[in-house]
């Protein structure tokens, strides 16, 4: 399979180019160029098919043709190794749990997937790798640990100064080995900024292997797409659809979520829409209302895993929908919500149904409350465990007692370490340039 620069203005590349180099050439996101419809008959048993069956099917749809079956089967399974069960939470709304993997967040999926892709492609390389990934909370720890300790990959971590939760700091700052933390005195966007600009720079790109672990990669991104058919397949099994249509309610940031999403629907998975869920950082929620785009600097919310102001992904969305306002906005629905919104539903949920929301999933379900109609039914992605933003879960359900997961407490044992560093891409690039 081939993959085209969103941008158009350099050759399409093979599956290891777009995984070894993560952004085009010509700054533009990697699409593969066909999205294969599965048989309807797929979708009929789907309920008799375990994830990781689903997900080798899903892969190799994409992956199919550049990765031997057998080294295909093995990294799926392999990266899926925890559940994403679909839980129970009001009348018609249920909740798909993405973090029950080793950092408890969404990103754990793909992560894992590339880290083993990579692997599978570096095999014969001499050369290090520098993986690049710039995170506003969770993607962060779900890459370093999904590399953490693999020989020939050092990945550099850039995360904006005191803008994450300490959790999800203590996640990439504690584990030494091949990881390198990078506080930047700045945005997420600022930290995008910086890994893009070195991804194009010619020096650099003579100099090292740099890659991107963002949703950028398509190795990262495509992979979110199995857990959207597995949710599907897990609701049928247990008669949580009721032959309703399903609705899909997405926190969204940099938008890689959701477009996996929309590549599954693309590939004949019944959804019937989609909603983007935002906190105030709401540049899609202002398009899908106007047709105007207008990027800008992310502001912090509670939610900051969505603290994105120039979603990446919004390049693929436009793309995938022929740049039509129209289409993207009936098949997507926009919300946005402050941070008073956030927490009250945060308590009310609880109040209400016992279950513990997280901030951005918050989010998720607010926005099928407000949308679903008669004969639908609603899933919202938990994105991350409430655990992680205790900071702020704590205060508002007037609790002091969420109980940290072991694997959360094992990372605030060790030591923080970072790198203090400005928005100044020469200093990022004076740093790259003494690696090996
Ligand atoms: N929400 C992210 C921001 C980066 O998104 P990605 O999906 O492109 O890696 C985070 O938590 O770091």
């Amino acid at each position: 399979m081939k993959y085209y620069s969103t941008n158009k203005n350099t050759p399409s590349v093979n599956l290891k180019n777009a995984v070894v180099k993560g952004l085009a050439a010509d700054n533009g996101l990697f699409m593969p160029e066909r999205i294969e419809k599965f048989n309807p008959s797929f979708f009929e048993n789907i309920q008799n098919i375990s994830f990781q069956e689903i997900a080798f099917e899903v892969a190799k749809n994409f992956f199919g043709e550049d990765v031997e079956e057998a080294s295909l089967k093995e990294i799926v399974y392999d990266t899926l190794a925890f559940d994403c069960p679909v839980v129970k939470v009001a009348d018609n709304i249920y909740s798909l749990e993405l973090f029950h993997g080793p950092t408890l967040a969404f990103k754990d999926v793909g992560a894992r997937f590339m880290a083993r892709l990579l692997n599978y492609f570096l095999v014969e390389n001499e050369k290090q790798v520098h993986v690049l990934v710039a995170t506003s909370g969770d993607t962060g720890s779900a890459v370093a640990n999904g590399f953490l300790g693999v020989d020939g990959i050092h990945v550099h971590v850039l995360y904006p100064k005191g803008k994450v939760s300490k959790i999800q700091e203590s996640q990439f700052t504690t584990l030494g080995q091949n990881i390198t933390a990078l506080e930047i005195d700045g945005t997420f966007d600022d930290c995008q900024r910086l890994v893009k600009t070195a991804f194009l720079d010619e020096e650099l790109n003579k100099k090292l292997l740099l890659t991107s672990a963002n949703s950028i990669n398509v190795a990262r991104f495509l992979p979110q797409a199995f857990y959207y058919f597995n949710a599907y397949a897990r609701m049928k099994e247990q008669g949580m659809l009721q032959n309703n249509e399903l609705v899909i309610s997405v926190p969204s940031g940099n938008f890689g979520n959701l477009t996996a999403g929309l590549f599954a629907r693309e590939m004949g998975l019944p959804v019937a829409q989609f909603l983007a869920a935002n906190n105030e950082n709401d540049v899609v929620y202002e398009y899908l209302k106007s047709g105007e785009y207008n990027p800008r600097d992310s502001v912090e919310t509670i939610a900051n895993a969505m603290d994105v102001g120039a979603p990446s992904n919004f390049a693929r969305i436009l793309e995938l929908y022929g740049h039509s306002h129209e289409k993207i906005s009936s098949v997507i629905k926009g919300f946005r919500y402050s941070d008073e919104q956030i927490r009250e539903t945060v308590k009310n949920v609880y109040e209400q149904t016992g279950y513990l929301c997280d901030p951005h999933g918050a989010c998720g379900y607010r926005a099928l409350e407000e949308f679903l109609g008669v004969g639908q039914t609603g899933v919202f992605l938990e994105t991350a465990h409430p655990a992680k933003f205790t900071e702020t879960v704590e205060g508002v359900i007037g609790n002091g007692n969420v109980p940290l997961p072991p694997k959360l407490a094992e990372f605030m044992k060790d030591e923080r370490r970072v790198l203090p560093m400005s928005i100044d891409f020469q200093q990022f690039k004076e740093y790259l340039k003494q690696l090996k």
